[in-house]
């Protein structure tokens, strides 16, 4: 874990507690402009520029890149959508000593700046505001958003009307959750954080990191790097898929509760029999890609939650999964969004705050998957992974982090830390396996990507 991500409630508790321990907002919008027009320089090279200034601390942060972006040279024209209405950001106007003309007439410059508004957005924007923003965008080459586009949802992602597409997203102080929930996040372009000076010390939502994972030492065996039992049914491609994950992430021993034929020569195959499970070298058990939902299917499911050794539950053990929440063993819960509305209902808030919710009523960690996926642990922590690529939407992909996810468990990370490292790998092995990956592109490249966790 590294980056904290904060609401925008959080984000004012922080910087009121930055203020209160005696810095002025005045100095934190200070540094904010100056990281704005720092990020203006380097990005777009002292082009002519036009910043867009709110009416908010935002449109300050906007003020004050303007006039650091003239002290260098750089030729800057403001617009404001209303007057500043707070005390620093009327400070910071009237430190700006160049003209500021209405959005409405604003020309277009080749950097767009945008400062109209950050997390104090409480509505979609008026078509008064819109629509220039929208004409300013398109006739811009490079356009930078001040800590957010304006139009987006801080907490949520959500896209409140038509937001143009940004080069550059400057968050200031910290990640916001729109930073990489999606629609928010694909709009903004490379996403940077500056420092300015508002640590944020009890965040309890991150942006998943590279993972440190051991690598193995001499007093290793294969036991001891991590036993993953992988319980197959009717389609047997997804949990070899699983199988061959845990292997490449970096298990020790897998097991595949089934005789048939397939997968790697290292790969053990026992013919199925609940017993299998009650070996106590096992660290984790996947259970669901390919199981099917039959009576055999379910009674496999309840030999899995028996054996009492941390689960990945996937795929169609989630779809027999109603009637047994809460659960007692640790477990890691790997729903897409329809696995997640038939498990759960259908629950009210963003993506975090329904796999929160879901990880409390489930007693295990909910990993909600897709481009935005969220990890949530049911004492309330979040990891959000960084955008992963496209293709990661086929088939079989999905039994493949669920594979990944079971070598870390069985490796002994706890269930929250293990779905965070198995979700880097997965997205890591994405990157890594390039365009139009197929699944088992994935299990090969999950090799490279563990190595790089050392
Ligand atoms: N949190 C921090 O530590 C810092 C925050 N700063 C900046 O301050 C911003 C937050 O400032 P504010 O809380 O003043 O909020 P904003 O500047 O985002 O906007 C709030 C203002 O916009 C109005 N408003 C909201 N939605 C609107 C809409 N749809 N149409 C028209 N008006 C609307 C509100 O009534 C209010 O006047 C951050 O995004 C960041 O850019 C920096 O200045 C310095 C440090
Ligand atoms: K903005």
């Amino acid at each position: 874990m590294s980056d904290p991500i904060l609401t925008a409630a959080e984000m004012r508790a922080a910087e009121a507690a930055v203020i209160a321990a005696g810095t002025s907002v005045d100095t934190l919008m200070a540094r904010a402009g100056a990281a704005v027009a720092e990020a203006a320089w380097r990005f777009a090279g002292g082009c002519p520029t036009l910043i867009l200034c709110g009416p908010g601390n935002n449109g300050g942060d906007g003020y004050v890149a303007a006039r650091r972006l003239r002290a260098r040279g750089v030729s800057v024209h403001v617009a404001a959508w209303a007057p500043p209405r707070t005390d620093a950001a009327r400070a910071a106007r009237a430190a700006w000593d160049g003209p500021v003309v209405p959005l409405e007439d604003a020309p277009a410059a080749p950097l767009l700046i945008d400062a109209l508004f950050g997390t104090g957005l409480t509505r979609p924007l008026d078509d008064a505001i819109a629509a220039p923003l929208d004409r300013l965008a398109a006739g811009a080459a490079l356009r930078l958003a001040v800590d957010l586009p304006s139009g987006v949802g801080s907490d949520d992602g959500a896209v409140l009307g038509p937001v143009p597409r940004f080069d550059l997203t400057l968050a200031l102080g910290s990640l916001k959750p729109a930073h990489l929930l999606q629609p928010a996040a694909a709009l903004m372009g490379r996403v940077a954080v500056a420092d300015i000076g508002v640590p944020a010390p009890g965040a309890t939502m991150h942006r998943i990191a590279r993972p440190l994972l051991p690598e193995p030492g001499p007093a290793d065996h294969k036991y001891s790097r991590g036993m993953v039992a992988v319980v197959p049914g009717a389609m047997p491609g997804a949990a070899l898929l699983a199988a061959g994950a845990a292997q490449r992430a970096g298990a020790g021993y897998v097991l595949l509760a089934d005789e048939g034929a397939g997968g790697a020569d290292a790969l053990v195959r026992r013919r199925w029999s609940p017993d299998l499970l009650t070996d106590a070298r096992i660290g984790a058990i996947v259970v669901g890609p390919g199981l099917g939902r039959d009576d055999d299917a379910r009674a496999r499911l309840e030999a899995a939650l028996a054996a009492g050794r941390p689960l990945v539950l996937d795929a169609d053990a989630l779809a027999l999964l109603r009637d047994r929440l809460p659960l007692e063993a640790p477990a890691v819960l790997t729903p897409h969004e329809g696995e997640f509305a038939r498990l759960f209902g259908d629950m009210p808030g963003s993506k975090i705050e329904r796999a929160r919710a879901a990880a409390r009523r489930a007693g295990a960690v909910v990993l909600l998957k897709g481009a935005d996926s969220v990890v949530a642990a049911p004492d309330s922590r979040i990891g959000i992974a960084p955008p992963a690529p496209g293709w990661l939407a086929s088939a079989g992909t999905g039994d493949v982090l669920a594979g990944a996810i079971g070598a870390m468990l069985a490796g002994g990370l706890p269930p929250f830390e293990a779905a965070c490292a198995g979700l880097w790998l997965h997205g890591d092995a994405a990157r890594r396996a390039g365009p139009a990956l197929i699944a088992d592109d994935l299990v090969t490249h999950l090799a490279a990507a563990r190595g790089a966790c050392a």
